[in-house]
């Protein structure tokens, strides 16, 4: 038996990501897709004081517990289902809860970093960057950290200049050049996301054991 086809998706915050790994997910609805997020891979912050937390850069690599997700990656790989932790955004920790994840012949992995990190990337078969410009993912991240991520817009604006965009620059926007694929303007673009899901189909194909 072969082992799942790995697709890593990247990009900037707000670029899109999990909206392209979302249509992915539902054009292969007839298929066995795992799903994780690097997201879920924050380290927890818990026994950190709250206002501590708010400082710290989450756009760093060593923001994520990477040991855990390159683990559950081989896992999912190997044919076991996973625990995946549970990230609140809100408190910078994990949830109680964690959610099982089963293997699939597919395994999406969708983050900010899974480009940059050499042994995330090692894992994948297919490497995809989702573009954006700037200016959309900004405002896209605006909207959604305070809506959804309780944050207010002086928080938002001083994190984004703080971190977000130097480690933007300096590992994500790089790690472009490691992809196979670059699907430009974001989730919007559904002939490019349909060319991936026709090319996925047809490595599945050549591999019916999957
Ligand atoms: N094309 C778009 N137009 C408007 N808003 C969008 C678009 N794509 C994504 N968004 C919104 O922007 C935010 C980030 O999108 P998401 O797909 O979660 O990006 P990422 O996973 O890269 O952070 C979400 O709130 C989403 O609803
Ligand atoms: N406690 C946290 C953890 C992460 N972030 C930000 O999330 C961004 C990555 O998520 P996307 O869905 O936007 O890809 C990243 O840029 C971190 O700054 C946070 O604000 N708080």
């Amino acid at each position: 038996m072969s082992s799942p086809l790995v697709v890593g998706i990247a990009g900037g915050t707000a670029s899109g990501k999990t909206t392209v790994a979302r249509k992915v997910r539902e054009a292969l609805a007839d298929c066995r897709v795992a799903f994780i997020d690097q997201d879920s891979y924050y380290r927890d912050l818990k026994d950190m004081p709250l206002e501590d937390r708010r400082q710290v850069n989450f756009d760093h690599p060593d923001a994520f517990d990477t040991d855990l997700l390159v683990h559950h990656l081989k896992q999912l790989k190997s044919g076991q289902a996973i625990q995946k932790p549970a990230y609140d955004f809100r408190t910078s920790s994990r949830q109680a809860n964690t959610v099982l994840v089963e293997p699939g012949d597919i395994i999406l992995i969708e983050g900010i970093l899974v480009l940059h990190m050499k042994e995330v990337r090692d894992q994948m078969d297919v490497k995809i960057y989702v573009d954006a410009d700037d200016d959309l993912r900004i405002l896209r991240r605006l909207t959604r950290d305070i809506k959804d991520r309780g944050r207010d817009f002086d928080h938002v604006v001083g994190q984004y200049l703080r971190h977000v965009r130097p480690m933007h620059m300096g590992f994500v926007e790089p790690s472009k050049h490691f992809a196979d694929i670059i699907i430009p303007h974001g989730g919007n673009n559904d002939i490019a996301i349909g060319m991936l899901v026709g090319a996925l189909r047809a490595r599945l194909a050549v591999s019916p054991s999957r």
